[in-house]
C-alpha cells in the first residue's frame, strides 16, 4: 500500500520505517528539515534500539523516503498522523495545534477513497471534530483513529507485533471500508493472531488514555506503598513481589522508585483530567491528580534522602547516573532524573551527570547541566552517588571500583535497581525508595 506518515518523531519515524519493512511504500513527512535529512540518510535522530537497522534496510529497498513537502502525501492513499500532542504551557490540556496543522496541511492532497488515520494521543472528541473536516473536504476521504501503544526502547518490536490493534472508525459502509484498509496495512501482524478491536472514535480515543492512566495509577499505587513502607520500616520491593504473584494484580509496572516520566504518561493523565473537567467529570477523574502528586513527591524524596546523606546540599558534590526518563531511550521529556538534578542544583549542589545516551538531549533541555563522558567521571570525588535511570551498565557497576573513585561512600538508588547487599559490603551507605 502507499502510505504517508505525517510527523516523524519518536512515534512517526518508527512507524514509517516499520511500515516500509512490512512491504508498504512509505513517505515520511515532517516540518523539521534536520530530522528529515537525518532519517533520509539512514540515521535515527534519537536513540531507539533496532531503529537504525530497520531504517537502513527500508531505505535500501527504495520503499521509504522522507521529505518536508506535504504534497508528497498525494502519492499515498493511507495517511498516518503522528504529530505531537504535548501539554499546553500553563494548563493541563493537550495542545492540539500540531494535529490541527497536520490535518489542514493534508486536506488539499487527499483523493477520493483515501484514509486518514490518527495515531497521536488526543482528548476524546477530537476525532469526531476532525472527521467533520476530512469528510467536509471535497476529497471523499475517511478518518479513522488508531491509537498507538508502543513503548520507547521497544518501539520497533511493539510496532511490528503489538499486543492489540484498536481501530476507531465511523459507522456504516465508511467504517467497514476503513477497517478493510487497516487490515491490509497490518496484515502481517493480524496473520499471527494479534487481536483487533473495531470500535467508534470515542472508545478508541479513550482506550489509549485509559491505558496510560491505568499504568500511571499502578506505578503511583506502588509508590504510595513505598511511602507507607518508609513510615513503617517495611520493604516495598518484597511487597511488590508478594502482591505481584496474584495473577489478578501482576508484577509488571510495580517497580517503586523515582516514578514515571516521559513524553506520554505525565501529560496524558493531565490532559485526561482536563478533558474530564470539560465533560463535567471533575470528581470522576480527580484521582489522577493524586496519581500525579504521588509521582512528583518521589522526586522530592530523592532530594531529601540525598540531603540526609550529605548533611547540607549547598556545596555538596553529587554524581548522577542516568538522565533519560527510562533506560534504552535518550528521551528526557518530563524526566524525573532531570527534575532531581535541577532541584539539587537549586539547593546549591555541584552535579556531574552521565547517561549512556541522553547527555545530549538533557543538555539541550537544561543548558547549564554538566555531563561527563563516563560513569566513572561522574562519580569521581562525589559526596554521594545517585542512580536515577536503571541502565544495565549502572546495575552492573562494581561497588568496590566505585568506592575507589568517590569522596564519600554514599549511594541513593532512585530506581531500586542496585544490589544493596553488595554495595553495603563495599562500605557504602545505601538509601533506596520504600526500602529499609
Ligand atoms: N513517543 C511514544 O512512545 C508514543 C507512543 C504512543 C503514542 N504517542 C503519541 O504520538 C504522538 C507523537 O509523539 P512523539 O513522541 O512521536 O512526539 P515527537 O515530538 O517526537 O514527534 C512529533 C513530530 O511531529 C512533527 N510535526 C509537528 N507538526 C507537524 C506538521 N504540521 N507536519 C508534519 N510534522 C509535524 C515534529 O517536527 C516532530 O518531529 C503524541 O500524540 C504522543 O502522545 C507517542
Ligand atoms: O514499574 C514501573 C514501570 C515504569 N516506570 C516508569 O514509568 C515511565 C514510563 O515507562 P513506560 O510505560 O515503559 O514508557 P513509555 O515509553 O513512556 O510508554 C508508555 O507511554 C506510551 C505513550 O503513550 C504508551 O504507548 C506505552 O504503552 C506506555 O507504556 C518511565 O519513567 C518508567 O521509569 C516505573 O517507575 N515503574
Amino acid at each position: 500500500m502507499r502510505i504517508s506518515v505525517i510527523g516523524c518523531g519518536y512515534l512517526g519515524a518508527v512507524h514509517a520505517a516499520c511500515m516500509a519493512e512490512l512491504g508498504h511504500d512509505v513517505v515520511g513527512i515532517d516540518v523539521d528539515q534536520h530530522k528529515v535529512d537525518e532519517l533520509g540518510a539512514g540515521r535515527a535522530p534519537f536513540f531507539e534500539p533496532g531503529l537504525p537497522e530497520v531504517l537502513t534496510k527500508a531505505l535500501e529497498t527504495g520503499r521509504l523516503r522522507f521529505t518536508t513537502d506535504m504534497s508528497a502525501a498525494a502519492e499515498a492513499t493511507v495517511h498516518f498522523v503522528a504529530v505531537g500532542t504535548p501539554q499546553t504551557k500553563g494548563s493541563f490540556n493537550a495542545d492540539l495545534t500540531y494535529v490541527d496543522a497536520a490535518i489542514d496541511g493534508l486536506l488539499p492532497f487527499l483523493s477520493e477513497g483515501d484514509l486518514v488515520v490518527g495515531k497521536s494521543t488526543v482528548p476524546v472528541g477530537t476525532a469526531a471534530r476532525l472527521a467533520g473536516l476530512v469528510e467536509g473536504a471535497k476529497s471523499g476521504a475517511t478518518l479513522a483513529w488508531n491509537p498507538e501503544f508502543l513503548r520507547e526502547g521497544f518501539a520497533v518490536q511493539d510496532t511490528v507485533s503489538p499486543d492489540r490493534f484498536v481501530y476507531g472508525v465511523p459507522s456504516g459502509d465508511a467504517g467497514a471500508a476503513a477497517t478493510a484498509v487497516l487490515d491490509e496495512v497490518y496484515a502481517t501482524a493480524l496473520a499471527t493472531g494479534t487481536p483487533r478491536i473495531v470500535t467508534d472514535y470515542a472508545t478508541a480515543e479513550l482506550v489509549k488514555v485509559s491505558a496510560n492512566a491505568f499504568l500511571a495509577t499502578k506505578i503511583s499505587f506502588i509508590n504510595a506503598m513505598a511511602e507507607v513502607a518508609e513510615a513503617t520500616g517495611a520493604d516495598v520491593t518484597q511487597l511488590a513481589d508478594a502482591i505481584g504473584h496474584d495473577a489478578r494484580i501482576g508484577r509488571k509496572f510495580l517497580n517503586a522508585g523515582l516514578g514515571f516520566g516521559g513524553g506520554c504518561l505525565p501529560k496524558d493523565i493531565r490532559a485526561f483530567r482536563a478533558r474530564g473537567d470539560e465533560l463535567g467529570l471533575h470528581d470522576t477523574l480527580s484521582f489522577l491528580g493524586e496519581v500525579d502528586a504521588i509521582n512528583l513527591r518521589r522526586r522530592e524524596r530523592v532530594v531529601t534522602l540525598t540531603r540526609e546523606l550529605v548533611g547540607d546540599l549547598d556545596g555538596a558534590t553529587i554524581g548522577v547516573l542516568g538522565l533519560a526518563f527510562k533506560p534504552n531511550s535518550d528521551d528526557v521529556r518530563d524526566s524525573p532524573a532531570l527534575d532531581v538534578v535541577t532541584k539539587l542544583v537549586e539547593a546549591g549542589a555541584t552535579v556531574t551527570a552521565f547517561d549512556p545516551e541522553a547527555n545530549e538531549t538533557a543538555t539541550r533541555s537544561l543548558p547549564t547541566l554538566t555531563t561527563s563522558e563516563t560513569a566513572e567521571d561522574a562519580v569521581r570525588g562525589a559526596d554521594a552517588v545517585l542512580v536515577l535511570t536503571e541502565w544495565k551498565e549502572f546495575r552492573e557497576l562494581d561497588p568496590a571500583a566505585v568506592a575507589t573513585l568517590v569522596a564519600h561512600k554514599r549511594v541513593v538508588d532512585g530506581r531500586n535497581c542496585l544490589d544493596a547487599v553488595a554495595w553495603r559490603a563495599a562500605g557504602f551507605e545505601v538509601r533506596g525508595l520504600g526500602r529499609p
